[in-house]
């Protein structure tokens, strides 16, 4: 197990605020220092192509400005392998992307789409790139993750999350026993394992119980919790929440 799980705090929501008027607040680079004041990892932003929120200059900013591993999620696509391979940060996180969708629906495709997946993850790896693989806790998923020379997968987690949040408690249970499962195929496959979408303090609390997890990525509830009580605040309750969580695998 490892003794701590590190947060990655996902700045995604705070340029959405921002682009909601075209304008140049809230600046997601300085709200990512003070999540790093108060206590993140590390932090992930998405680019998407559709710029919808995080844009290719808050990407160069946050290189230049930032003192911890920056993840970026991208797409498999030529566009973002350039992009990456030009910027190099610390992880590249590769995701499916739908420019119909809200959010991203689901994991990565990687074993139908080896053909496109696996020479992305072969640059990214070469250039020096923590490369890590966005999937279902399945084990075909995992096991073309480990065939692929990806060190990481990122186990999504929005399944579970929908169904706690909808009451479905037998759903709920079946997904976390799921992920659970999927954690431990993933670290005797030899791959770190990270988590994340949807995640709030309860949920992140309990997942952080799985003692394959080394990280959590969470955006979407600390932009929306930070209204209430402020970001730094909102950082520190979701690292108690988790450290909890952690306690409780170690007690
Ligand atoms: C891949 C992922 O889970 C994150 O990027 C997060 O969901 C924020 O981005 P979107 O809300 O655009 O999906
Ligand atoms: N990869 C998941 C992530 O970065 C954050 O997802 P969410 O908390 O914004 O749903």
């Amino acid at each position: 197990m490892t003794d701590i799980i590190r947060l990655g705090v996902n700045i995604d929501h705070v340029a959405t605020v921002r682009n909601a008027r075209d304008a140049l607040h809230p600046d997601p680079v300085a709200i990512a220092k003070l999540a790093i004041e108060a206590g993140a990892d590390g932090i992930t932003a998405h680019l998407r192509e559709d710029r919808r929120h995080i844009r290719d200059e808050d990407v160069e900013r946050l290189m230049a400005e930032i003192d911890r591993p920056l993840n970026l999620e991208m797409a498999a696509t030529d566009e973002m392998l350039a992009i990456a391979l030009r910027l190099k940060p610390h992880a590249a996180c590769i995701v499916p992307e739908k420019r119909e969708e809200r959010t991203t629906e689901g994991g990565l495709d990687v074993v139908g789409q080896k053909a496109q997946v696996a020479p992305v993850v072969k640059e990214l790896v070469a250039a020096g790139i923590r490369v890590s693989l966005f999937v279902e806790p399945h084990d075909e998923a995992l096991e073309q993750a480990a065939l692929m020379d990806a060190p990481v997968v990122e186990l999504h987690t929005g399944s579970w999350c929908e169904a706690l949040a909808s009451g479905e408690t037998e759903r709920a249970k079946r997904e976390l026993d799921r992920l659970a499962a999927g954690a431990i195929r993933a670290a005797k496959l030899g791959l770190e394992v990270h988590a994340g979408h949807g995640l709030d303090y309860d949920s992140a609390e309990t997942i952080s119980r799985l003692p394959e997890l080394a990280e959590l990525n969470i955006g979407h509830y600390l932009v929306g919790e930070a209204l209430a009580v402020g970001f730094p605040e909102t950082i520190r309750l979701m690292k108690a929440a988790m450290a909890r969580g952690r306690r409780r695998v170690a007690a």
